[in-house]
């Protein structure tokens, strides 16, 4: 079984690469990153160790990787696939289409077609039925309706902190030891093989929506209030009693919401917390706040872990008071390498803080969640002060 996976990051290599591996598919990798890419080529293997203090190497094999630019390689790859994935980062995916589209035509010429699923591996509510809707602007009309009939594109949830890596061996991934990798088996084709180490569900909401309200709502409070706090990576910002007991309280808010919406027992989720706490202060892992607090454009937009469980909150009538500062901390991380904090930066200064809240949040001006950041960011010191 043959794998095409784009992205050979942290979680690329760190999960899904380990995980399809596992499960006997022979992965190949496009990245655009000449140096991964020359690496795996030679070697054909890597080695992925994890974050508990064994020392202990697992060796993955049988992988390869081609130019991720080349587009008519990549389509060539994709055609003789059975399974796409990807770990890109979902702003990537436009990048990733055309490419996809291509290989999926090439395949679709054929007279009986192969059924192929695609599955987007990223932080987003609906990622791979996203990068569908991408991929079919590529397509010509004529070829719309096989593809309904042959390639599918199941949602899915992945689960498992991947830090930057800083090894000498540039393909050697550090990652924790918990994973969790949820697909939506009811938008699959039949007769795919289940992947060993894979959860199937059939609808996805409630599960991407509890790992990116909890996990990640969670780890990027840690990341902004440990960002103004002068801390340098999630760990050491959860060591803070008082960063601790904020990301507590945001996870009490999107917890209430979460149980509110699905019926989750109360224990249950209120286990899920304390176990995330316990992963983000993980002292076999370094993560810095930059990494978790990276792209707050994408974490303050109206779908994602911020805004989304505060309007919900809202309209369950609880609190979302921890997610109303969470979001004036994100608007406070000041870090020049990240393009999209330097342009909420760039827009505080030019349009001012409720433009700039309006434009990256969707709450309008009168909204009682936009209120509530404009005062608590009013009231919060930048880092330099902090
Ligand atoms: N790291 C984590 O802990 C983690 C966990 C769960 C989900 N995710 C999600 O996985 C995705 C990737 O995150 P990451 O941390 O691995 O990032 P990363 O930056 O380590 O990996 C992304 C990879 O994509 C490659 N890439 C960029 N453009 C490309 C293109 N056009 N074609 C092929 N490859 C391209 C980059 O070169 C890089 O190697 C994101 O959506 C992230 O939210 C990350
Ligand atoms: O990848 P992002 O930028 O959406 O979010 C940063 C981290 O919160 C994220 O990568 C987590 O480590 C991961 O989602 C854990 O499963």
């Amino acid at each position: 079984m043959k794998a095409v996976h784009f992205g050979a990051g942290n979680i690329g290599r760190g999960f899904i690469g380990l995980v399809l591996s596992r499960a006997g598919y022979d992965v190949t990798f496009s990245d655009v990153n000449d140096t991964l890419v020359d690496a795996i080529q030679s070697r054909h293997a890597y080695t992925v160790s994890l974050a508990d203090g064994s020392g202990e190497k697992i060796q993955v094999d049988r992988v390869d990787a081609i130019d991720g630019k080349n587009a008519q390689l990549v389509a060539e790859t994709v055609a003789k696939a059975d399974l796409v994935t990807t770990a890109v980062g979902v702003h990537i995916l436009k990048h990733i289409a055309g490419a996809l589209a291509q290989g999926i035509a090439l395949r679709l010429q054929a007279e009986r077609p192969a059924p192929l699923h695609v599955i987007a591996c990223e932080n987003a509510i609906g990622g791979s039925t996203q990068l569908k809707e991408l991929v079919l602007g590529h397509l010509p009309a004529e070829l719309h309706d096989a593809f309904g009939r042959y390639i599918a594109f199941p949602d899915a949830a992945v689960d498992r902190i991947v830090p930057i890596q800083h090894h000498e061996d540039p393909l050697h991934v550090t990652v924790e030891p918990f994973y969790e990798w949820v697909i939506d088996r009811s938008a699959m084709l039949p007769g795919f093989p289940d992947i060993e180490g894979v959860h199937y569900v059939d609808g996805l909401e409630p599960y991407i929506e509890r790992k990116l309200f909890t996990v990640n709502t969670g780890h990027c409070t840690a990341a902004y209030h440990g960002y103004l706090a002068g801390r340098r990576t999630i760990q050491e910002a959860m060591a803070s009693q008082p960063i601790r007991a904020e990301v507590r309280a945001v996870l009490e808010e999107t917890g209430a919401v979460l149980i509110r919406k699905y019926d989750f027992p109360a224990d249950e989720h209120a286990r899920y917390i304390d176990k995330i706490l316990d992963r983000f202060a993980n002292p076999y892992l370094s993560d810095e706040v930059e990494r978790v607090g990276r792209s707050p454009i994408r974490k303050l937009s109206p779908n994602d872990r911020l805004a989304r469980p505060a309007l919900l909150a809202m309209e369950y009538g609880l609190s979302y008071a921890h997610l109303a500062e969470a979001m004036a901390a994100a608007l406070r991380f000041d870090n020049k390498d990240d393009a999209e904090a330097a342009e909420i930066q760039q827009s505080l200064q030019a349009e001012g803080l409720s433009a700039t809240i309006a434009r990256y949040t969707g709450l309008a001006e009168e909204h009682p969640i936009h209120d509530e950041v404009v005062r608590r960011y009013e009231a919060m010191r930048p880092r330099e002060q902090a």
